[in-house]
């Protein structure tokens, strides 16, 4: 398929099934966005989503709304992200949803991103790889999220997982909340060693991502970086496309990113970014052909962006 032709209004192109098979995440996930564009729709199920979808505010509700989804993006967008916290809140019942939604997206061989922003002290955090990054395991995702405020070392549990087992992770850099600058933007190190600590964390991934980079594939770690970020890359200078690794953009539509800041945040590190949008696809629904019509604008105009 060319790269001008993203194909999320269009039938769903054969040979998506297994387009992961064994191979390593950020392989895999780059060879998804040559094929399908490089974007990613979330599975928000807010409270507000589902009335406005006519759907009740319960496990049914929930279970309709994300299936739905599936079947509108499945095989047609290079990945989706569930996030976590809204099926959380329907308890265990709402777990069992995600278990499902995992599963079908597994069934469509789509990659799945689990947005769980997991980060704990070691051994905790093994019992988090476990959970998400194993084949078998009920909760298993392609990929998930990472924080790394307890230090990017105390993610190696996950990140070894991970490597093990062909998954990837998306670690925290420059999250697309105007409150993370405070945190992210904060100073380390002293006189000509002196960062910031999202460059740290991306010096975290660069590390992580070597033998790929050596290898001359895509890292499977992977980076959280807003598309609202605005000039905080370059301020910080901060070496995106030195860490080899698949840059999540979040922001995208209901944040108020687009394009113009796509293209902006990212300039040569570009073509590793999968753009990622929620709210801006989904409140298109629950018609299914609205919902591919929505995500298909959404990847032309990442693709316009990232692969010019
Ligand atoms: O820095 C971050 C990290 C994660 N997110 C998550 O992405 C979606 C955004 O939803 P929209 O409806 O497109 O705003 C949501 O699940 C966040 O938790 C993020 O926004 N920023």
């Amino acid at each position: 398929m060319s790269a001008s032709t993203p194909s999320a209004g269009g039938p769903a192109p054969q040979g998506t099934e297994g387009v992961r098979g064994r191979s390593a995440f950020g392989a895999a996930l780059a060879e998804a966005m040559d094929a399908l564009g490089p974007l990613c729709v979330g599975i928000d199920p807010h409270q507000a989503l589902l009335a406005s979808w006519d759907l009740p505010d319960t496990p049914r509700g929930l279970r309709d709304f994300a299936l739905r989804i599936v079947d509108a993006v499945g095989g047609r967008i290079a990945a989706v992200k569930p996030q976590s916290a809204f099926f959380e809140r329907h308890g265990s019942a709402g777990i069992a949803v995600l278990e499902e939604t995992l599963a079908a997206l597994r069934a469509v061989g789509t990659l799945s991103i689990l947005d769980v922003k997991r980060g704990d002290i070691g051994s905790t955090m093994s019992g988090y790889a476990q959970a998400y990054l194993v084949d078998g395991a009920p909760l298993a995702a392609d990929a998930m999220t990472l924080s790394p405020y307890l230090g990017y070392d105390s993610l190696s549990p996950a990140l070894e997982l991970a490597d093990a087992s062909g998954r990837g992770v998306f670690v925290l850099a420059l999250t697309s909340n105007p409150e993370g600058a405070s945190v992210q933007h904060a100073s380390t190190g002293q006189g000509s060693r002196s960062s910031s600590v999202a460059a740290d964390v991306v010096a975290g991934a660069a590390r992580s991502n070597a033998a790929a980079r050596d290898a001359n594939t895509l890292g499977s770690v992977g980076l959280v970086v807003g598309a609202t970020t605005g000039r905080a890359v370059a301020e910080l200078g901060i070496d995106l496309l030195g860490a080899n690794a698949p840059l999540l953009a979040p922001g995208v539509g209901a944040q108020g990113a687009g394009a113009a800041e796509l293209e902006a945040v990212f300039g040569a590190a570009r073509r590793h970014v999968l753009a990622s949008t929620s709210r801006g696809v989904l409140s298109a629904g629950p018609d299914l052909v609205a919902l591919r019509a929505a995500a298909q604008a959404a990847a032309a105009e990442a693709l316009s962006a990232l692969r010019a």
